[in-house]
């Protein structure tokens, strides 16, 4: 059988912005493609011909590698970042869960790091969690809000991806703005919690100007309410913006 192949957008190096883990180095894998279409998201949709390849951690000179990649190619310009000094590799996108065949492949070839793989999803693709469980190591799951992300409900895909979810380091993020629902953060809030006690980021919405728009009072307001029901909630915005960073 033919090994399989990804479009990929981007592998480089830099520093964690969002989450729990927030600060911490990591190398990025950016898989091209996404099951949903949030509103906000800033990650561009299209596949690109090109994965952009930074050749040096933190060089920001950028070398164009022709889509698709295969999981070898893939770990070669991995390696040639230097995984010892970095905290995990994150698989991100898009949505990394759209690519399992290729990360059972690719995982196994990725070592050095020192916490491992750090899978950054939006928690809707149970079945496809389930084949790599075993290979990732932290699970970043958002719960999308609908009414904030503008799509259709997922909350029982979540509720079932969670639940796989709990037996490794995971938290939720809870990506919020000035209007989001008190109701679907409610919701949020009883999945949670009827799954475990599971640390939760409210992540405000960061504009293409790169500014939040989630008054202090609100996020405030929301901190308090989910820290009655669970023991971690933090605010934190997408700080690699503030850095300038990628
Ligand atoms: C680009 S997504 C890729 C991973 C996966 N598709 C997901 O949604 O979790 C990475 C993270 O960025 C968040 N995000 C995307 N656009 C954002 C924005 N404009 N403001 C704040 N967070 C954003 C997503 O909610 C998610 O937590
Ligand atoms: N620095 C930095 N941190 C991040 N955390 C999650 C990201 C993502 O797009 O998945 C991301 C990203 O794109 N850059
Ligand atoms: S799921 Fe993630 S990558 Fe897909 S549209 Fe939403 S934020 Fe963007
Ligand atoms: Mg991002």
């Amino acid at each position: 059988m033919s090994s399989p192949v990804a479009p990929l957008v981007e592998i480089f190096s830099s520093i964690q912005g969002e989450g729990i883990w927030v600060g911490c180095r990591q190398i990025f894998l950016r898989f091209a493609g996404c099951n949903l279409t949030c509103s906000y998201c800033d990650t561009p949709r299209d596949i690109p011909r090109h994965c952009r390849w930074e050749a040096r951690p933190g060089s920001r000179e950028f070398l164009l590698l022709p889509n698709p990649l295969t999981p070898q190619e893939v770990a070669l310009k991995i390696r040639k970042l230097n995984p010892a000094i970095h905290h995990s590799i994150s698989l991100t996108g898009g949505e990394p869960l759209l690519h399992t065949s290729f990360l059972l492949e690719l995982i196994p070839l990725l070592k050095g790091t020192r916490q491992g793989i750090y899978l950054e999803t939006n928690g809707t693709l149970p079945d496809n969690l389930e084949r790599i469980l075993p290979l990732v190591d932290i699970i970043a799951m958002d719960i999308k809000l609908p009414g904030t992300a503008n799509i259709n409900p997922c909350w029982q895909e979540h509720r079932a991806f969670l639940k796989l979810a709990r037996g490794k380091h995971v938290f939720v993020k809870l990506v919020v703005d000035e209007d989001s629902k008190p109701e679907e953060i409610e919701r949020a809030l009883d999945l949670i919690c009827s799954v475990g006690d599971i640390p939760l980021v409210i992540q405000p919405v960061t504009t293409p100007e790169g500014k939040t728009r989630l008054k202090p009072e609100i996020a405030i307001t929301w901190q308090s309410r989910a820290l009655e029901r669970l023991t971690d909630v933090r605010v934190i915005p997408q700080t690699h913006k503030f850095l300038g960073h990628l």
